[in-house]
């Protein structure tokens, strides 16, 4: 870096929030030879560390493995014992290091960056007080994720409902569980609590995962109610209170009661931009970014991750990352910035190549666009399905498999916009759909790409037949 103003400022990019996004956005421009320091308030390492991914994904991983073997003959009659709830919250422990971030600090250390503890708060242009020091950088990363969203449901609050933090984090397992919100998180803790031995209400305002094909919430719900999850789609909680023993009562507004132990409140998140300063810098709490994650109106802010609200997933606050470490340490060298779409510096993928998936049972593998987001993109849409159950390589898998796939073809490109599978298994199906989806693979070239025999991927071969060769 041969800028003159370096010398003037503690580092050059000062990163708030040492989240999986943070962590990754000061490692990019730290190995371009940024000086970097990064602040955490809480835990480094994030929510997906230690409240979100890693511990749910644990919660669940048990459950589906008792199932998967239940629906195999021969291993079936060798699984006769209970779930062992204790061992699974143990395991899930072990997974967020019991709460504690040395290790991850270690690595904030090894990797060269200066670890700053507390709550910061910008006071300036590249000038950030935390606690009573002031620190400057020429660039600061917001990256300080997300807040669940609370209903304004009467008496919600003062029930002390659980969040996805506590639920996470749990050290028992309540015997009622009520959930409200019927998207990702709410699909799978009510799933992983049903699993671990609690009767569990999910309430859904609308159908599960509205936000995917319409299929995905039909086949999850019917798996989920057949688990014992009691799932009351269209059931909004008009008031909740908690007795004094406890117990958590909802009244909804068909008029009809229910009583829990705890009560998850799951009805999204919003981007962690309070009580951050924007106004000392002349924001407002409305942030946009362009792909390379820079703040519109500003040079040397940028948001990354939950908090610029583009894609609330861990893998592609971590791509956004990448992009905008690099790119940030190209603007401070004064080297060229390669932010034409698909390019090193730009996150281009978040506008029609997101994978996600909802590690429910069957699990839910989708990248790109649903055929509704396609028509509304003005894209001229044909979209094919096929049933997994007719694939070898899934009837292998379990027996009696169910599951779905679908394809979306932009059909002037001839191009691939948009994949969902509904399975068991096919979490890591969704990869090789991605890379067709930000590949623009043609669906003739598609025919020459061959599953192998017989592997639940040989889905790709039906749903190409579905859609039929040229004439
Ligand atoms: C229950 C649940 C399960 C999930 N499962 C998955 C999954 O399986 N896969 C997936 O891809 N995504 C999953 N997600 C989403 C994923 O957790 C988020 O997308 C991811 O954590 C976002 O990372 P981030 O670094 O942007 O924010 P965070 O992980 O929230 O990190 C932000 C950090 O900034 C710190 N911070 C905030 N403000 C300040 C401040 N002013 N000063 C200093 N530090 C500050 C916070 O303490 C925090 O450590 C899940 C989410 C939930 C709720
Ligand atoms: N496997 C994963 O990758 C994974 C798992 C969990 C969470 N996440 C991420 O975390 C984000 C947050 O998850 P989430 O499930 O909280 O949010 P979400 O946006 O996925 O779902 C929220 C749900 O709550 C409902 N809702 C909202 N307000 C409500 C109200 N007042 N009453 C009843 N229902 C209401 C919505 O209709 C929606 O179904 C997700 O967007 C996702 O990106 C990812």
């Amino acid at each position: 870096m041969t800028d003159p103003e370096r010398d003037a400022h503690d580092y050059d990019l000062i990163v708030i929030g040492a989240g999986a996004v943070g962590e990754n956005v000061a490692d990019y421009a730290t190995r371009r030879g940024a000086r970097v320091a990064l602040v955490e308030a809480e835990l480094v390492g994030g929510e997906c560390s230690y409240w979100a991914c890693m511990p749910s994904k644990a919660l669940l991983r048990s459950g589906h493995a008792l199932r998967a073997a239940g629906r195999v003959a021969g291993a079936r009659e060798a699984v006769t014992g209970a779930i062992d709830a204790p061992a699974v919250l143990a395991r899930r422990t072990s997974f967020t290091s019991d709460w504690d971030d040395s290790g991850q600090a270690e690595w904030v250390a090894s990797a060269g960056i200066d670890l700053i503890r507390g709550h910061a708060r910008l006071v300036g242009r590249g000038l950030v007080l935390v606690g009573d020091r002031t620190v400057s950088a020429r660039a600061v990363a917001l990256a300080t994720g997300s807040h669940p969203v609370l209903p304004d449901i009467p008496g919600l609050a003062a029930a002390a409902p659980w969040s996805t933090r506590e639920a996470t984090s749990a050290d028992h397992v309540p015997a009622r569980l009520a959930v409200i919100g019927g998207g990702v998180s709410g699909v799978e803790l009510a799933l992983a609590f049903s699993s671990l031995g609690s009767s569990v209400t999910l309430l859904a305002r609308g159908g599960l995962l509205g936000r995917e094909e319409p299929f995905v919430g039909e086949l999850v719900t019917a798996a989920i109610v057949a688990e014992g999850v009691d799932v009351r789609e269209g059931a909004t909680p008009t008031r909740v209170a908690r007795a004094p023993d406890g117990v958590v009562t909802i009244e909804l507004d068909d008029g009809s009661r229910l009583e829990a132990d705890e009560l998850l409140v799951a009805t999204g998140r919003r981007p962690a931009l309070d009580d951050l300063g924007l106004d000392a810098v002349g924001l407002d709490a409305e942030l946009a970014v362009d792909d390379t994650m820079l703040v519109t109106g500003t040079d040397w802010l940028y948001a990354v991750g939950d908090v610029n609200g583009r894609a609330l997933l861990t893998h592609q606050g971590k791509y956004q990352a990448r992009a905008a470490g690099e790119a940030i340490a190209a603007r401070l060298k004064g080297s060229r910035v390669d932010d034409a779409p698909w390019g090193q510096h730009v996150a281009t993928a978040d506008h029609g190549g997101v994978p996600r998936v909802v590690f429910s049972d069957p699990e839910v593998a989708a990248v790109g666009l649903t055929e509704a987001q396609a028509r509304e993109a003005g894209m001229e849409v044909r979209a094919v399905e096929h049933e997994l159950s007719q694939i070898a390589g899934a009837s292998l898998q379990a027996d009696g498999y169910a599951g779905r796939a679908k394809l979306v073809v932009d059909e002037r490109r001839r191009a691939v916009v948009g994949a969902t599978f509904v399975g068991q298994d096919v979490a890591e199906l969704v990869h090789a759909a991605t890379i067709a989806v930000v590949g623009e693979v043609t669906i003739d070239r598609l025919w020459h790409a061959v599953p192998a025999y017989p592997t639940i991927s040989e889905i790709w071969l039906r749903l190409l037949e579905a859609y039929g060769r040229p004439e």
